[in-house]
């Protein structure tokens, strides 16, 4: 590596800032020898400024509309091409001869160093289409004439998906042709979600993987972290890899959480838990805007980035604890409580949407004097549980209570929605089923595995929470590929099925685990008399959830 040489990344807002903040701090901890740049928006808050100061040598202010040439004005007329523009601004970066630039969703695992011996434009193969090359790490050399160039292409041209990533294809339009050595291997930009797509790859090569991409609409810090485990647990369907998202979260919580602006957290905290009117947030807003000139996105924040005050855990979305019967039969007080699992699925489908569950109204219901240990979740996931739960007649529509999805969607066998209110021991599961007996000779063995339920989901004394969490995953579709439920265990599942040449009823254990694990609750493929309900509902807000119930 010869000249100046930097690794430059972008943050429109104090949300993206974390993320830079992390991918700031994993270069650190690789000891690149490269400087780090931030290039900010106005959006970024002072005391955010601050804290990436601590990371990287040079905070760069950009503007997509200051340096008064006749390109910029034109761009006037497109707002919606304007942060596409800002990534382009590190091409201005002249005081260095070459730079790497990275996606404030990015986290480097080993040191990358040698890619500044790379030429401009070498870039990794995006998954979704290999022959475009995604621009969420790339080599480039900085040149106002080139920058000055994008801007005439995307002015002219425009983008073919709205965003840098467009442009900069139909800009080195030649790369997936010309010259091989500007094809970064994929280890540079492994998307998380990769072990879904490819499982064998995955397995063989993770150990190369350089640099990680969380791309998609769900980020890092929207996940949910549990301090007490330490443990991060992938939301619902976003196929992100635990494994790295954990990675991300270690950084986060060792060297960036403990520093980040007291002050900031302050009003983030006050703002979400208060109960304050929706007049007096707005005011607090206004306040917080009027300080920072930005419009931090408070709600979508904090409960996964913030250790203030969260949901308790036994408001968590997915355990609903009802043990009174229990106990009186038993006759033993200290039994461990007996839980049933009820499993939602919920999508948001782009940013905005899930921005806008973030925004919901403060969680109203959770204590501000609680001490800040517990379980983040989702608040939109937490609250609506939570209302549907408790009071369902004040439910927005997006939250009904499980026996108003019930009442509303059943199409065929509908239960009693009793058996679905919180604290029935039946699963309700999100598993594909097979409603009928050809259905389910037609799906063979691949379709029982996945018609496979298990019957009951208690969680008793002898079991842990942990056991459940695990199997709960399994049926979000959380697998553990690379434990528990790695390719081996379950193919050791499909010989023995196989050899026995039994089809149903199959009594065994859970095919996800070792054979060996006995506390494995039974699993047998579904029949169809145990197939009560299956109900989908599309709520007005795009999110959808999706339900089935079992009954033994
Ligand atoms: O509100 C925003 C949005 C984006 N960014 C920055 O822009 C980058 C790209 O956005 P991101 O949300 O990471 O997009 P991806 O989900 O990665 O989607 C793809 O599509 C984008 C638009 O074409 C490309 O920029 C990405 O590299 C590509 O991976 C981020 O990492 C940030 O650095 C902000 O600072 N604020
Ligand atoms: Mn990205």
């Amino acid at each position: 590596m010869s000249g100046k040489v930097a690794f430059v990344t972008l943050a429109t807002n104090d949300t993206y800032s974390l993320g830079c903040l992390v991918l700031g701090n994993s270069l650190r901890r690789v000891n690149t020898s490269a400087e780090l740049v931030v290039m900010v928006t106005t959006g970024v808050s002072n005391s955010m400024r601050t804290q990436l100061a601590q990371v990287f040598n040079v905070i760069q202010e950009v503007n997509v509309l200051d340096s008064n040439d006749p390109i910029n004005l034109s761009l006037l007329g497109r707002p919606d091409l304007n942060v596409t523009f800002t990534k382009l601004h590190c091409w201005r970066l002249t005081q260095y001869d070459k730079a790497v630039f990275l996606d404030a969703d990015t986290l480097v695992l080993q040191n990358v160093d040698e890619l500044f011996d790379r030429e401009e434009l070498s870039a990794a193969p995006d998954a979704g289409w290999p022959d475009c090359f995604n621009s969420g790490v790339f080599v480039y050399k900085p040149s106002l004439e080139t920058y000055q160039s994008l801007l005439q292409c995307a002015t002219s041209q425009g983008s073919f998906d709205g965003g840098d990533q467009g442009l900069l294809n139909m800009f080195y339009n030649t790369w997936s042709t010309d010259d091989i050595s500007k094809h970064l291997p994929f280890t540079y930009n492994v998307v998380s979600q990769a072990f879904y797509s490819y499982l064998p790859a995955f397995t063989q090569f993770k150990d190369r993987v350089k640099i990680v991409h969380f791309i998609g609409a769900v980020k890092p810090w929207h996940h949910t972290y549990d301090t007490n485990t330490n443990t991060v647990t992938p939301l619902p369907g976003t196929g992100h890899s635990q494994e790295f998202l954990q990675v991300w979260w270690n950084i986060f919580m060792q060297t960036v959480q403990p520093s980040l602006d007291p002050s900031l957290a302050e009003e983030l905290t006050m703002n979400l838990f208060s109960k304050q009117s929706p007049i007096e947030t707005e005011q607090s807003e206004a306040k917080h805007e009027a300080k920072y000139d930005v419009h931090v996105p408070y709600s979508e924040t904090i409960h996964t980035v913030f250790p203030f005050k969260p949901p308790k855990v036994d408001e968590v979305f997915y355990n609903v604890v009802d043990n009174d019967d229990e106990k009186s039969e038993s006759g033993d007080a200290k039994t461990e409580p007996e839980e049933t699992i009820v499993t939602m699925t919920v999508m948001p489908r782009s940013y905005s949407e899930l921005e806008s569950h973030y925004s919901e109204e403060p969680l109203s219901h959770v204590n501000p004097e609680e001490p800040p240990v517990g379980t983040y979740s989702a608040p939109w996931i937490t609250e609506g549980w939570e209302k549907a739960s408790k009071e369902p007649s004040t439910c927005p529509p997006e939250y009904k209570t499980v026996s108003e999805i019930v009442e509303t969607n059943i199409e065929t066998g509908k239960p009693d929605p009793e058996d679905l209110s919180p604290g029935t021991k039946e699963n309700i599961s999100i598993e594909p089923t097979a409603t009928n007996e050809s259905e389910l000779e037609k799906v063979g063995l691949v379709g029982e595995l996945a018609s496979m339920t298990i019957q009951t989901q208690q969680v008793g004394p002898g079991e842990s929470l942990s056991d459940a969490q695990r199997k709960l995953n399994w049926e979000r579709g959380q697998i553990d590929y690379l434990g528990q439920d790695s390719f081996e265990n379950i193919q050791k599942k499909i010989d023995a099925t196989m050899s026995s040449e039994s089809s149903v009823p199959v009594s065994t254990s859970n095919p996800f685990t070792p054979s060996t694990d006995t506390t494995a609750a039974v699993v047998k493929p579904k029949q169809p008399e145990v197939t009560t309900a299956k109900k989908e509902t599309k709520v007005s807000s795009g999110i959808s959830i999706s339900l089935s119930s079992t009954k033994k």
